[in-house]
């Protein structure tokens, strides 16, 4: 997508063919700075401490990982150990393991002199592929968004949760992608941006990319959803996911559950936007077998921002001596969800819904 008329990826390769170019995501919305990860551990970093982040995005950092990896030492021994180290960054989005299972695929079976111009190549084609499918998911989904304004005739609003747009992911995004191609395609749509705290990736990162595309939006407080559903000021949901079960239960940020209640009590389609490798074909029950984020309770007590002169700060809310809990994600059953956009179409979320689009799994 394009920041002021130039074209950026999240992540790409560097000038010299090995280094690997990521935008610091912690910095946005306020400063754009990119970051140059030069080894495996630079990659680990830049996942765990969210410098990258959203679920293909993750995966795609991975893969990165392995191949940066391979720049030290390319041997099964030390496959291994980048394998092990860049899958215990984040436990949740199966983007990660999938794209790491995908490099030892291709490198393992081949002579170690042969891995590191390997590991590069199918990293760049995880990216690929990446932008590819959540361009044609972003098809599929804008056909919902103009039908529901062929209906109206009016402005389409969507809310959406977290920031699941071209930063949480290569390109295009999953939920923002048929935003991006109904709005360019000329269908009147405003966007309700749940700010999602506690790291406010919505308030920070969507509200920035559909403000760098021009979407009209607007953030709200994570609480505010409800009752613009309950007064008909949302005509969709659409959220991303880090893991859909072959049953059709999406975990995605916490506090999407909320949103998909509030959907169903007011009769608001709930749509999920993914890519295939999104999906978790081993789990079947996502509220019992998925494992959930725990991560720091700083990030809950304490909020970045910028203050008066400019100057980014991060400032405490709650109380010295309060405890905080800080879960990053929930699970929303399939039976609270009206669709799952993938690349290859709108399904239902149900295992007969995924089987009939991916009959190769079934
Ligand atoms: C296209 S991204 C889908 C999800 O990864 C996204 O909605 C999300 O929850 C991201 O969480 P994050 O903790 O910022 O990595």
């Amino acid at each position: 997508m394009k920041i002021n008329g130039t074209p950026y990826r999240t992540i790409w390769l560097a000038k010299d063919g090995d280094c690997v170019e990521i935008i610091d995501q912690t910095k946005l919305p306020h400063e754009f700075v990119t970051i140059t990860l030069r080894s495996l551990n630079d990659a680990a970093l830049a996942i765990g401490d969210m410098w990258v982040r959203g679920a293909p995005l993750i995966g795609a950092t991975a893969a990165y990982g392995m191949a940066l990896a391979t720049l030290a030492d390319a041997s099964d021994a030390a496959l291994k150990t980048a394998y092990d180290t860049l899958h215990a960054t984040r436990p949740t989005a199966i983007n990660l393991k999938w794209a790491l299972d995908e490099m030892m695929a291709v490198l393992s079976p081949l002579p170690v002199a042969q891995r590191r111009a390997a590991a590069y190549s199918r990293a760049a084609a995880i990216c690929d592929e990446d932008s590819a499918a959540n361009a044609a998911l972003g098809e599929h989904g804008a056909k919902i968004i103009a039908e529901i304004h062929r209906k109206t005739g009016k402005t389409v609003n969507i809310l959406t949760h977290c920031n699941a747009g071209w930063l949480a992911t290569v390109d295009w995004g999953t939920a923002i992608a048929p935003i991006y191609k109904a709005f360019d395609a000329g269908i009147p749509v405003h966007v309700w941006v749940d700010e999602t705290r506690p790291r406010n990736q919505g308030a920070s990162l969507t509200a920035r990319e559909l403000n760098w595309h021009g979407v009209p939006h607007t953030v709200i407080a994570d609480n505010t959803g409800g009752h613009l559903m309950q007064h008909g000021m949302v005509d969709l949901c659409i959220v991303g996911t880090d893991r859909t079960t072959r049953n059709g239960d999406v975990c995605n940020k916490i506090g999407t559950y909320l949103k998909a209640l509030a959907a169903k009590d007011n009769n608001v389609p709930f749509y999920v936007g993914l890519p295939s490798p999104t999906i978790d074909w081993n789990v079947a029950d996502g509220v019992k077998e998925i494992p959930i984020e725990q991560r720091s309770a700083r990030e809950q007590s304490h909020i970045f921002g910028k203050d008066e002169s400019g100057k980014v700060v991060e400032v405490q809310v709650t109380p010295d001596g309060s405890a905080c809990i800080n879960y990053g994600f929930d699970v929303t059953p399939a039976r609270l969800v009206t669709g799952l956009i993938t690349e290859r179409g709108v399904c239902e979320a149900s295992p007969a819904g995924l089987k009939a689009l991916f009959p190769e799994r079934a």
